[in-house]
Protein backbone atom coordinates (compact mmCIF):
# COMPACT_ATOMS: atom_id res chain seq x y z
CA UNK A 1 0.00 0.00 0.00
CA UNK A 2 1.27 3.52 -0.80
CA UNK A 3 1.85 5.92 2.33
CA UNK A 4 -0.59 8.42 3.23
CA UNK A 5 -0.27 12.19 1.36
CA UNK A 6 0.87 14.82 4.07
CA UNK A 7 2.09 17.55 2.35
CA UNK A 8 4.93 18.67 0.09
CA UNK A 9 7.63 19.26 1.89
CA UNK A 10 6.99 15.90 4.35
CA UNK A 11 7.06 13.97 1.18
CA UNK A 12 10.43 14.98 -0.10
CA UNK A 13 11.91 15.27 3.58
CA UNK A 14 10.74 11.51 3.69
CA UNK A 15 11.95 10.24 0.79
CA UNK A 16 15.54 12.10 1.62
CA UNK A 17 15.31 10.70 5.01
CA UNK A 18 15.97 6.60 3.39
CA UNK A 19 16.90 3.85 5.26
CA UNK A 20 16.27 5.74 8.23
CA UNK A 21 13.24 6.21 7.63
CA UNK A 22 12.14 2.85 6.60
CA UNK A 23 13.82 1.66 9.88
CA UNK A 24 11.43 3.95 12.00
CA UNK A 25 8.45 2.83 10.12
CA UNK A 26 9.32 -0.95 9.81
CA UNK A 27 11.27 -1.19 13.36
CA UNK A 28 10.99 -4.58 14.85
CA UNK A 29 8.71 -2.87 17.58
CA UNK A 30 6.13 -2.31 15.07
CA UNK A 31 6.13 -5.38 13.81
CA UNK A 32 5.37 -6.76 17.10
CA UNK A 33 2.37 -4.49 17.43
CA UNK A 34 1.25 -5.40 14.17
CA UNK A 35 1.16 -9.75 14.76
CA UNK A 36 0.39 -8.85 18.70
CA UNK A 37 4.17 -10.88 19.36
CA UNK A 38 5.64 -7.86 21.17
CA UNK A 39 5.11 -8.42 24.66
CA UNK A 40 3.19 -6.87 27.28
CA UNK A 41 5.63 -5.54 29.34
CA UNK A 42 7.77 -4.04 26.97
CA UNK A 43 4.43 -2.15 25.48
CA UNK A 44 3.21 -1.32 29.07
CA UNK A 45 6.98 0.17 29.66
CA UNK A 46 7.19 1.99 26.31
CA UNK A 47 3.94 3.78 27.06
CA UNK A 48 4.68 5.02 30.64
CA UNK A 49 8.22 6.50 28.57
CA UNK A 50 5.39 7.95 25.64
CA UNK A 51 3.98 9.62 27.95
CA UNK A 52 6.73 11.62 29.24
CA UNK A 53 7.78 11.92 26.06
CA UNK A 54 4.61 13.51 25.22
CA UNK A 55 4.77 16.06 27.74
CA UNK A 56 8.07 17.53 26.34
CA UNK A 57 6.71 17.18 22.64
CA UNK A 58 3.70 18.71 23.93
CA UNK A 59 5.98 21.90 24.94
CA UNK A 60 7.80 21.92 22.00
CA UNK A 61 4.52 22.46 20.13
CA UNK A 62 3.66 25.59 22.43
CA UNK A 63 7.19 26.99 21.15
CA UNK A 64 5.93 26.50 17.81
CA UNK A 65 2.98 28.85 19.16
CA UNK A 66 5.85 31.13 20.17
CA UNK A 67 7.71 30.84 16.76
CA UNK A 68 4.15 31.53 14.84
CA UNK A 69 4.26 34.92 12.55
CA UNK A 70 0.94 34.29 11.69
CA UNK A 71 -2.63 33.93 13.23
CA UNK A 72 -3.09 30.80 10.69
CA UNK A 73 0.33 29.60 12.16
CA UNK A 74 -0.68 29.80 15.93
CA UNK A 75 -3.83 28.55 15.47
CA UNK A 76 -2.54 25.18 13.63
CA UNK A 77 0.31 24.79 16.47
CA UNK A 78 -2.77 25.33 19.48
CA UNK A 79 -4.57 22.40 17.91
CA UNK A 80 -1.90 20.52 17.91
CA UNK A 81 -0.95 20.68 21.99
CA UNK A 82 -4.57 20.53 22.51
CA UNK A 83 -4.49 17.01 20.32
CA UNK A 84 -1.64 16.16 22.14
CA UNK A 85 -2.62 16.64 25.73
CA UNK A 86 -6.85 16.36 25.15
CA UNK A 87 -6.68 13.35 23.36
CA UNK A 88 -3.07 11.29 22.37
CA UNK A 89 -2.10 11.63 26.49
CA UNK A 90 -5.77 9.75 27.41
CA UNK A 91 -4.92 6.19 25.15
CA UNK A 92 -1.84 6.25 27.57
CA UNK A 93 -3.28 7.23 30.78
CA UNK A 94 -6.39 4.80 30.18
CA UNK A 95 -4.35 1.44 28.83
CA UNK A 96 -2.09 2.58 32.10
CA UNK A 97 -5.02 2.32 34.23
CA UNK A 98 -6.27 -0.42 33.07
CA UNK A 99 -2.47 -2.15 33.95
CA UNK A 100 -2.83 -0.75 37.56
CA UNK A 101 -0.81 1.89 36.81
CA UNK A 102 -1.85 5.40 38.12
CA UNK A 103 -1.81 8.80 36.32
CA UNK A 104 0.48 9.95 38.71
CA UNK A 105 2.62 6.91 38.66
CA UNK A 106 2.65 7.52 34.90
CA UNK A 107 3.65 11.02 35.19
CA UNK A 108 6.62 10.25 37.81
CA UNK A 109 8.10 7.70 35.63
CA UNK A 110 11.75 7.84 35.47
CA UNK A 111 12.91 9.89 31.92
CA UNK A 112 15.16 6.79 29.87
CA UNK A 113 17.98 8.77 28.12
CA UNK A 114 17.13 7.90 24.65
CA UNK A 115 13.72 9.62 25.51
CA UNK A 116 15.33 12.83 26.93
CA UNK A 117 17.58 13.12 23.67
CA UNK A 118 15.21 12.89 21.17
CA UNK A 119 12.78 15.78 23.02
CA UNK A 120 15.91 18.10 23.86
CA UNK A 121 17.07 17.47 20.35
CA UNK A 122 13.60 18.58 19.08
CA UNK A 123 12.80 21.58 21.78
CA UNK A 124 16.66 22.60 21.41
CA UNK A 125 16.38 22.58 17.19
CA UNK A 126 13.25 25.11 17.92
CA UNK A 127 15.00 27.44 20.56
CA UNK A 128 17.70 28.31 18.06
CA UNK A 129 15.67 28.27 14.57
CA UNK A 130 12.47 29.54 13.30
CA UNK A 131 9.41 27.37 13.26
CA UNK A 132 10.45 26.20 10.01
CA UNK A 133 13.58 24.22 11.58
CA UNK A 134 11.15 23.09 14.92
CA UNK A 135 8.58 21.67 12.21
CA UNK A 136 11.33 19.36 10.36
CA UNK A 137 12.36 18.15 14.07
CA UNK A 138 8.35 17.87 14.81
CA UNK A 139 7.23 16.32 11.82
CA UNK A 140 8.80 12.27 12.02
CA UNK A 141 7.13 11.95 15.26
CA UNK A 142 3.62 13.24 13.66
CA UNK A 143 3.88 11.67 10.28
CA UNK A 144 5.87 9.20 11.39
CA UNK A 145 3.00 7.63 13.38
CA UNK A 146 0.09 8.80 10.81
CA UNK A 147 2.15 6.11 8.57
CA UNK A 148 2.49 3.69 10.60
CA UNK A 149 -1.07 3.68 12.29
CA UNK A 150 -2.63 3.50 9.06
CA UNK A 151 -0.27 0.48 7.58
CA UNK A 152 -1.10 -1.44 10.48
CA UNK A 153 -5.05 -1.32 10.62
CA UNK A 154 -4.35 -2.61 7.10
CA UNK A 155 -2.02 -5.31 7.81
CA UNK A 156 -2.74 -6.37 11.90
CA UNK A 157 -2.77 -9.80 12.52
CA UNK A 158 -3.96 -9.62 15.93
CA UNK A 159 -5.93 -7.58 17.71
CA UNK A 160 -3.88 -7.40 21.00
CA UNK A 161 -2.69 -3.69 20.49
CA UNK A 162 -6.04 -2.37 18.45
CA UNK A 163 -6.31 0.29 20.84
CA UNK A 164 -3.35 1.92 19.83
CA UNK A 165 -3.00 1.43 16.04
CA UNK A 166 -7.08 2.48 16.11
CA UNK A 167 -5.65 5.95 17.78
CA UNK A 168 -3.62 6.49 15.05
CA UNK A 169 -4.95 5.06 12.14
CA UNK A 170 -8.08 7.12 13.31
CA UNK A 171 -9.90 10.19 11.77
CA UNK A 172 -8.29 12.71 14.07
CA UNK A 173 -4.89 11.77 14.18
CA UNK A 174 -5.11 11.61 10.26
CA UNK A 175 -6.43 15.40 10.07
CA UNK A 176 -3.66 16.22 12.31
CA UNK A 177 -1.00 14.98 10.36
CA UNK A 178 -2.62 16.68 7.33
CA UNK A 179 -2.76 19.63 8.98
CA UNK A 180 0.89 19.24 10.16
CA UNK A 181 1.34 18.78 6.74
CA UNK A 182 -0.24 21.89 5.83
CA UNK A 183 1.73 24.05 8.20
CA UNK A 184 4.83 22.65 7.13
CA UNK A 185 4.48 23.51 3.78
CA UNK A 186 3.34 26.90 4.56
CA UNK A 187 5.80 28.10 7.37
CA UNK A 188 8.09 26.93 4.61
CA UNK A 189 6.99 28.75 1.98
CA UNK A 190 6.73 31.95 4.23
CA UNK A 191 9.93 31.98 5.62
CA UNK A 192 12.33 30.93 2.97
CA UNK A 193 9.99 31.13 -0.38
CA UNK A 194 8.07 28.65 -2.79
CA UNK A 195 10.96 26.96 -4.04
CA UNK A 196 12.26 26.21 -0.77
CA UNK A 197 13.48 22.40 -1.96
CA UNK A 198 15.85 24.77 -4.07
CA UNK A 199 17.18 26.88 -1.30
CA UNK A 200 20.39 26.74 0.90
CA UNK A 201 18.79 25.87 3.60
CA UNK A 202 16.71 22.77 2.96
CA UNK A 203 19.99 20.38 3.59
CA UNK A 204 20.35 21.32 7.04
CA UNK A 205 16.03 21.11 7.27
CA UNK A 206 16.50 17.83 5.86
CA UNK A 207 19.34 16.55 8.41
CA UNK A 208 17.32 18.07 10.74
CA UNK A 209 14.69 15.64 9.76
CA UNK A 210 16.49 12.39 9.77
CA UNK A 211 18.37 13.20 13.03
CA UNK A 212 15.06 13.03 14.69
CA UNK A 213 13.73 9.64 12.39
CA UNK A 214 16.66 8.31 13.65
CA UNK A 215 16.20 9.45 16.88
CA UNK A 216 12.74 7.74 16.83
CA UNK A 217 14.59 4.53 15.73
CA UNK A 218 16.49 4.25 18.93
CA UNK A 219 12.75 5.54 20.98
CA UNK A 220 12.02 1.67 19.52
CA UNK A 221 14.92 0.51 20.63
CA UNK A 222 14.75 1.57 23.74
CA UNK A 223 10.73 0.37 24.04
CA UNK A 224 12.08 -3.33 23.73
CA UNK A 225 14.52 -2.88 26.54
CA UNK A 226 12.52 -2.31 29.47
C1 LIG B 1 8.20 8.64 20.35
C2 LIG B 1 6.92 9.01 19.71
N1 LIG B 1 6.91 9.44 18.42
C3 LIG B 1 5.70 9.80 17.85
C4 LIG B 1 4.54 9.76 18.51
C5 LIG B 1 3.22 10.16 17.88
N2 LIG B 1 2.76 11.40 18.31
C6 LIG B 1 4.59 9.33 19.83
N3 LIG B 1 3.49 9.25 20.60
N4 LIG B 1 5.79 8.95 20.43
Amino acid sequence: MSAPDYGHAFGLMRAAAGQPWRDYTRHAFVEGIKDGSLPHDAFLHYLRQDYVFLIHFARAWALAVVKGQTHAEMLAAVGTVNALVAEEMQLHIGVCEAAGISKDALFATPERPENLAYTRFVLETGYSGDLADLLAALAPCVMGYGEIGTRLAAEATSDRYRDWIDTYAGAEYQAACKAAGELMDQALTRRIGADFEASPRWERLCRTFCTATELEVGFWQMGLTP
